[in-house]
């Protein structure tokens, strides 16, 4: 794992979405079409605002969430909302969406068409996660339901309900996103910088980030 840590929240997350479209550029350079997997939560808006603007040939990419709330497009809980307003909008307006929502009442029922979609984007380009002081990412939760079928399913998703969450969820599987050519997680604060160093000598049932931080490039400021 590689620690940045920046001078201030603002400056990070321009230089995070610099990087990010960096990233993709390459990608596009070496393929026909590119992925980004992006976090919702409280976290990424501005990163969202800064990408969305970036001169990139937006219509060969493909963006995803890691992770989605079970809730429909236009509740405040859904990442997919977030993605739409802050992400897929100006130049990136012209990106790809894949979802990881569809309306029907449970993710299982949703699974099969999905996993299809998502399963077809392995390995994806660039993945962007964020994490919660409770050490879970995308929606790899401690304590959740099949949280080890999270860490060692071939699958590319995993239906997860957790005891803090309050609706079910769909994760992309820690494989999918260890799968990935790069892979970036953006954190805040200082009680998510103490979460991020007991994770590192935690076991990934105990402490989710810790499946993916190998290789990964880890963004902090504090706040
Ligand atoms: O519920 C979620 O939480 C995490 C962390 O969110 P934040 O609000 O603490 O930034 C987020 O990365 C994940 O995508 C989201 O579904």
């Amino acid at each position: 794992m590689e620690l940045i840590e920046y001078a201030d929240a603002e400056m990070m997350m321009i230089d995070l979405a610099n990087r990010l479209a960096g990233e993709l550029r390459e990608a596009l350079g070496r393929d026909e079409t590119a992925s980004l997997a992006v976090p919702g939560g409280t976290t990424p808006g501005p990163i969202f605002d800064s990408l969305s603007s970036v001169d990139l040939d937006w219509d060969r990419v493909k963006v995803l969430l890691t992770d989605e709330r079970w809730v429909p497009e236009d509740s405040p809980r859904s990442n997919t909302g977030l993605v739409k307003r802050r992400l897929m909008t100006d130049r990136a307006a012209s990106a790809t969406y894949v979802p990881l929502y569809l309306p029907k009442e449970q993710p299982e029922e949703a699974m099969e068409e999905l996993s299809a979609a998502v399963g077809a984007l392995n390995p994806i380009s660039v993945v962007l996660l964020g994490m919660g002081a409770d050490m879970h990412t995308a929606s790899l939760f401690p304590g959740a339901d099949r949280l080890a079928e999270g860490l060692t399913t071939e699958a590319p998703l995993v239906a997860m309900r957790a005891p803090g969450a309050p609706e079910a969820r769909i994760t992309l599987s820690a494989k999918m996103l260890n799968d990935a050519v790069r892979r970036h997680i953006v954190i805040t604060g200082e009680a998510k910088r103490e979460a991020l160093e007991k994770a590192r000598s935690l076991p990934p049932e105990e402490a989710p980030v810790a499946a993916i931080l190998k290789n990964a490039v880890v963004h902090w400021a504090k706040e």
